[in-house]
This record gives structure tokens, C-alpha cells and sequence, in this order.
């Protein structure tokens, strides 16, 4: 196998994984792999095809076909799923919680494996997720574990989702999240966990430059970026 790095930013919901790894990925001309975008993919298409979220072998045949596509767009990329475009709906807290449910099944995992270890590509690849430094790529170079306080990330989430039109009540926010929290963190499989060799990164009081320089600083330790 040919050897690109791989930075790993895994987390809880809301810590900024999505909004560091899109400008790391972009400022040095990397691939990015949004993962959670994949389970929250995974959500609408059982939603759309009606299984319910712990069928695990109903689920099975979807994940391991699942038609999806990411194509670059002015801001960040477009998801696809079966030609229909579902970037917005899939971004909702409800649909958040049912990709928690389907993530929590093992080997729906396992069938997305495969998928995200492709995205591994020259020159480099940024991969945020939960289990990326663990599980996904446990051979990455560079592992950041960003998190913040719950009440800052249902904060952020809120202000995310009232700006992109959304009405949403920031107590059931905060709800969800830690309801998420708890199912991400005591799955039997690929629990959110920092890897061993993992950077930790509290944001609760940082803005996102001065977290992109704490990483950019632990990086240059491990590699020429
Ligand atoms: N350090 C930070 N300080 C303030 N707001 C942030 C910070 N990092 C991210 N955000 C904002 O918080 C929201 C959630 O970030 P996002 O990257 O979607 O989180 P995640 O991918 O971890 O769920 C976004 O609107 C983003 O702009
Ligand atoms: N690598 C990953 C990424 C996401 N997920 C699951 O998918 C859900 C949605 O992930 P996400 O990264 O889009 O969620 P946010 O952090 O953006 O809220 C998470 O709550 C996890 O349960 C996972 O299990 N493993």
C-alpha cells in the first residue's frame, strides 16, 4: 500500500471537527472524509426505504450498497444519495440521532469500512469522525481529539442551525447532544474514544485559528506540513 499521511479528527458532536478538518484539508490541498456525513446518509436512506434504525439486517444490503456521492461545491461538497441531493437534510439533529443509532450496529460498520479507507489518496487525507484515529486509520500520522463543553457545542449548533433556517429549541439541543454522547461513547464497537497517541484539544474556549494552530504546531512535530 502507498503512503500518504492522514491527520484523524475525531470527537463529540459540535466540537468543530467538520468546520477544522474542511480548512486543514483545503489549506493544504488534501482530501477530506467527512464519515459522519455516511452514517447521517445511511439514516435518510433507511428512513426512505422504512427500516427501522436497529434492523441490522434490514440495514445490511443498504449500507454495503449505499449510492452515495460527495462532489465538490463552492462551500465544502454536495451529497448525493441516488441522484437526489441531500446536503441539507441530512445536516438536522433528528437525523443525527438515527445515524447514531445505525453506528451503533457492528457490522454496519464493517460494511462502511472499505469506503471511508478509500478516501486515503495522494497527496494526504484529512478524516473526521469518531473512531478515524482508531479504528479507520490507525496507522494516521497525526490524531486530534477535539472536544468542548456540551453546553458550548449545543451553543454553536444552535447559532449553525438558526443561521441555515432552521427552528430549534436550544435545551432539546443540549439533549440530543448528550443523548448522542452517551450512545457514541458505550457502543461495544468503535466507542468514541481518544486513540492512545491522540492530540486532546478542549475548544470550549478557543476560536477555530487558534485550534487550527495547535494542530498545525502538533503536525509539524510528526510531519513536514
Ligand atoms: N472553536 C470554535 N469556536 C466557535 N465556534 C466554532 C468553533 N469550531 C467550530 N465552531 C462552529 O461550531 C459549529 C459546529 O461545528 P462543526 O464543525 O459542524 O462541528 P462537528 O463537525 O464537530 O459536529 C459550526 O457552526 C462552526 O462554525
Ligand atoms: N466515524 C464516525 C462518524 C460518525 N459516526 C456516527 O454518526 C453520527 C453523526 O456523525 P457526525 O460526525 O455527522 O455528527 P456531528 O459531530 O457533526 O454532530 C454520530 O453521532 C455517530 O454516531 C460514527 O459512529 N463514526
Amino acid at each position: 500500500m502507498q503512503l500518504f499521511p492522514v491527520i484523524t479528527v475525531d470527537g463529540p458532536s459540535g466540537a468543530g471537527k467538520g468546520t477544522i478538518s474542511t480548512l486543514l484539508a483545503n489549506r493544504l490541498g488534501w482530501h477530506f472524509l467527512d464519515s459522519g456525513a455516511i452514517y447521517r446518509v445511511l439514516a435518510i436512506a433507511s428512513i426512505h426505504h422504512q427500516i427501522d434504525a436497529s434492523d441490522e439486517s434490514g440495514l445490511l444490503p443498504l449500507a454495503s450498497g449505499l449510492d452515495v456521492n460527495f462532489e465538490p461545491a463552492e462551500h465544502g461538497c454536495k451529497v448525493i444519495l441516488e441522484g437526489e441531493d441531500v446536503s441539507d437534510d441530512i445536516r438536522t439533529e433528528e437525523v443525527g440521532a438515527v445515524a447514531s443509532q445505525v453506528a451503533s450496529l457492528p457490522s454496519i460498520r464493517e460494511a462502511l469500512l472499505r469506503r471511508q479507507r478509500a478516501f486515503k489518496e495522494a497527496p494526504g487525507l484529512v478524516a473526521d469522525g469518531r473512531d478515524m484515529g482508531t479504528i479507520v486509520f490507525p496507522e494516521a500520522e497525526v490524531k486530534i481529539f477535539l472536544t468542548a463543553s456540551a453546553q458550548e457545542r449545543a451553543n454553536r449548533r444552535f447559532k449553525q442551525l438558526k443561521e441555515a433556517g432552521h427552528d430549534v429549541s436550544i435545551l432539546r439541543l443540549l439533549a440530543d447532544i448528550e443523548a448522542r454522547d452517551e450512545r457514541d461513547s458505550n457502543r461495544s464497537v468503535a466507542p468514541l474514544v481518544a486513540a492512545k497517541d491522540a492530540l486532546i484539544i478542549d475548544s470550549t474556549e478557543l476560536g477555530i485559528e487558534q485550534v487550527l494552530e495547535k494542530i498545525t504546531e502538533f503536525a509539524n512535530l510528526k510531519i513536514e506540513i
